[in-house]
This record gives C-alpha cells, structure tokens and sequence, in this order.
C-alpha cells in the first residue's frame, strides 16, 4: 500500500483536481489519498473564525466567498445535477449552523471545529470526482480514526488507538483506494481537532506508519526538495536523495517543503518519502531514507523571516545559570513558543522565536517580571547548511549580523530585514 499528499497548492482550482484525477488513475494496487483544504481555503477559514468569535458581521461575506470558491470549481467539473452539489450543501450547512450558534469561551476548540471543514469540503469534491470520472475510491472522515488528546489547534496523536481504527477503517478488501483528509483529527469524544497549521504532511506520514505503507509521495508545485526556495533563488536545484536525519533537520530550521513532523513517524518505520512535482510527475524528484554512505550535499540554504529575536539580562545582575534557563524554557513552553536559534553569555540570553505569535505581548509580560528585554522585531534568520565561506560571500555579503553562529555542519545568521531598517 502507498500514501499520496495533495497540498493546497496542488487542488487550488479544477485544473489541479483533474491532474491529482490523472496522476491517482496511473497507479496501479493499493492507495491512500491524503488532501488538504484547497488553495488558501484554511486561511479563509481562520478569518472566518476570528469573524465568528468576535462576532464580527463580516462572517457572512466570508462564509459566502467560501461557498463561492469551492462552487466555482465544482461548477467547471462536474454536471449540475451531480450528488456532489447535495453532499457540499449538507457540509455548507453545517457550519453556518455552527456560526449561528453561540461561540463557546474557548478560541481553540472553535477554531479546530470552523477550520477543519477545509479539508472536509476538498475530500468531499475529490472523492466525488475520482468517482465520476470511474477510479472508484472510498471516502473516510479521518476525524473518526486518528485520534488525539484535546490539544486543540496542535492535538498529540494515541497512536495505540489510531492504529487499531486506521487498521479496521482502511480495509483494502473493500477497497483499493480511500480518500481522506490530511491535518485533521479527533479526540476519543468525537470532537474535531487540528494537528499544526500544514500539518496534512504530517498526516500521510503518520498514516504510513500506522498502516505499514510501502512509500509515502508528497506531491508539490516544485520538483522536489531544494537546496534553496526556488521563489526566493533562482539557481535552486533538486536534491535528488537525502537521508531522514537532512530532511528532519532542514525542516526543523524551517525548510517549508515538508512539515517537520513528517519525518519522525516514516522514519521509524524506514518507510521512503518522495517529494515529486504535480505538474511533472515524470520527473524523479527527491527520495528521503535511510542512508548509511557519506552523501556531499551542496549548500541548503534556508529563510526564515518574521522572526522576534530577544535578549534577556537578569534585573539583579546574576549569571544566567541552570535556573533562569529553565525558568525562560518554562516560559517559552507555557506559550508554546519555538526557538530557532540560542545564544548565551555570562549575564545575558539571546534567543528567535516566531514573531507572529497572539499570546507576544503576554509572553514578554512574563519575561520582564524577572529579566530586562531587549528585542528587534522582523528579524530574519538564515540558515546554511553545508556551508562554505564562498555562499556565505553569495548570501550575507557584507550585511552585518545581529547574532551569528557556527557548528561544523550549520551556519545560521540573524539579520535586519532591509524593509524594517
Ligand atoms: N528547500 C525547498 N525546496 C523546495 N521547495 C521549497 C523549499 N523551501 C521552501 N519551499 C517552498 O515550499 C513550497 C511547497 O510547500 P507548500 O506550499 O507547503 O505545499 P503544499 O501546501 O502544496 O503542501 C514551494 O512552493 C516552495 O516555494
Ligand atoms: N490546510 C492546512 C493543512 C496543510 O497541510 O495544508 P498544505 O498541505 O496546503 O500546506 C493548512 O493550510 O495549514
């Protein structure tokens, strides 16, 4: 058995759907078919949910350019009186229901039940459309299967249990072919959770692991994993192979072609990953597995904009030591925020975290009950792995670095962005 993931740039309009229709009909034996919420669908989602938990009245203009979106695209593949109109109308409905009700007090919860409609409306277009067009395939609502704990908006996974429903629910002798939803699931009491924002990567691993797949394919608007971005260098090129621990370690420093819980759950079952390209699923694209020989990567260069970088000094001018870092860890864990990059002195704490996060300012409240903070917002951190000092030369340049550092593989830089100079 084999997993394919559609992402949103792959189902973001009637072209995309019939090429997943044509990519899925070339394959022959057993599959799973894991999409996300078509083109920028989840964004649209979550202003809808803000809308709703303010109860701003621009819901309904958001609910209608929802409809209007997946009904033009709907409206180019199908006949007028296909089912399909009836099983997206019930979903429609659905959550209007929920935006005319009273919101609960808790954003999360509201949040993984508005968004997850994104996928639940893609699967249901799919589904119908591989049928109509004769590649007979199952629709499963994942939310019934995958179970998680009610971590809403980033659930954790009981694998235990998700692995004894997966097993009943995708039963290849009633089926060659499911279709389901990447980046949503349930917990035990049925109510919908969310696993990450573009967590559906992540999913087609998981469902990999649980199900003993032979290989999972990422299929992407670019030819593979790259050495860089291709929207941000035009010289990027593909890496043919890389091992898990590459994959695992680029998507950590924030590569966005894969999500980067994607690797932990294929990894421990040395299960192969491709990531391919939608448009020319002829290419070969890149594999990622286990690899014991040396592999000479070229230079992987990585941008991560947005960042907040911060540097805390105790009030009382004491060493950062053991506690005050467990104690700024504990911060940072309470906020579920991320650090990207770390960098201590005597008596001072430097760190990047994401600088789009709601819960900032709270967060920095915290901190300045026991730290003096200093922080440069709309930093970018560049990571280069494999570096050399010549793509150094090509990349930084002279620019001067807010923080800087160096290990044997990795280079990573802190700069001004030239915008928020
Ligand atoms: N190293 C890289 N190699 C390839 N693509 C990359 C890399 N880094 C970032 N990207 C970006 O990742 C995008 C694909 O990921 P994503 O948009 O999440 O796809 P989807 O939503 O379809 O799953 C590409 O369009 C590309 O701009
Ligand atoms: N639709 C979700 C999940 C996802 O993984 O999407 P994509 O595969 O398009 O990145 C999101 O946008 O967060």
């Amino acid at each position: 058995m084999k997993v394919f993931k559609f992402g949103g740039a792959s189902v973001k309009d009637a072209t995309g759907v019939k090429n997943l229709s044509s990519i899925v009909h070339q394959q022959q034996g057993q599959l799973i078919v894991v999409v996300s919420a078509m083109g920028k669908t989840t964004n649209l989602l979550e202003t809808l949910c803000n809308a709703y938990f303010h109860q701003d009245p621009q819901a309904t203009a958001i609910m209608k350019e929802l409809k209007n979106f997946h009904l033009d695209i709907v409206n180019t593949l199908f006949p007028l009186n296909d089912s399909v109109y009836k099983h997206l109308e019930e979903l429609f409905t659905s959550l209007e229901n929920i935006l005319s009700s009273e919101s609960s007090l808790c954003y999360d919860y509201e949040y993984d039940r508005i968004i997850s409609f994104g996928e639940l409306i893609s699967t249901t277009i799919i589904s119908d459309y591989l049928n109509m067009e004769g590649i007979e395939n199952q629709f499963i609502d994942i939310r019934k299967f995958l179970k998680t704990d009610q971590n809403y908006r980033n659930a954790n996974i009981d694998l235990e249990l998700s692995e004894q429903l997966c097993k009943d629910a995708f039963d290849f002798n009633t089926s060659s072919l499911f279709v389901t939803q990447g980046f949503i699931a349930g917990t035990r009491t049925n109510q919908t959770t969310t696993l990450g924002r573009e967590g559906s990567d992540y999913t087609a691993a998981l469902l990999a692991n649980l199900l003993n797949a032979e290989d999972v394919t990422i299929w992407k608007d670019v030819p593979g994993v790259m050495n860089a971005d291709p929207k941000e260098y035009e010289n990027a090129q593909v890496i043919s192979r890389m091992s898990y621990k590459e994959a695992i370690e680029l998507s950590h420093f924030g590569a966005k072609v894969i999500h980067p819980k994607t690797i932990k759950p294929i990894q421990n079952k040395q299960i192969p990953l491709y990531v391919k390209s939608f448009l020319h699923p002829e290419y070969k694209g890149t594999v990622i597995q286990e690899i014991d020989e040396h592999l000479t990567l070229p230079p992987i260069y990585i941008n991560k904009e947005n960042q907040c970088l911060l540097t805390l000094t105790p009030r009382d001018f004491s060493f950062i030591a053991e506690e005050k870092l467990s104690h700024i860890f504990a911060v940072l864990a309470k906020y579920k925020l991320k650090l990207n990059l770390m960098q201590n002195s005597a008596i001072s704490f430097s760190f990047c975290v994401d600088g789009n996060s709601a819960v900032f300012n709270e967060f920095l409240d915290q901190l300045r009950e026991e730290f003096e903070v200093r922080y440069n917002q709309n930093v970018k951190l560049i990571t280069i792995r494999h570096y050399n000092e010549d793509i150094i030369r090509e990349i930084i340049g002279d620019t001067p670095s807010l923080v800087e550092q160096r290990s044997r593989t990795t280079a990573q830089f802190v700069l001004r962005n030239h915008a928020s100079q």
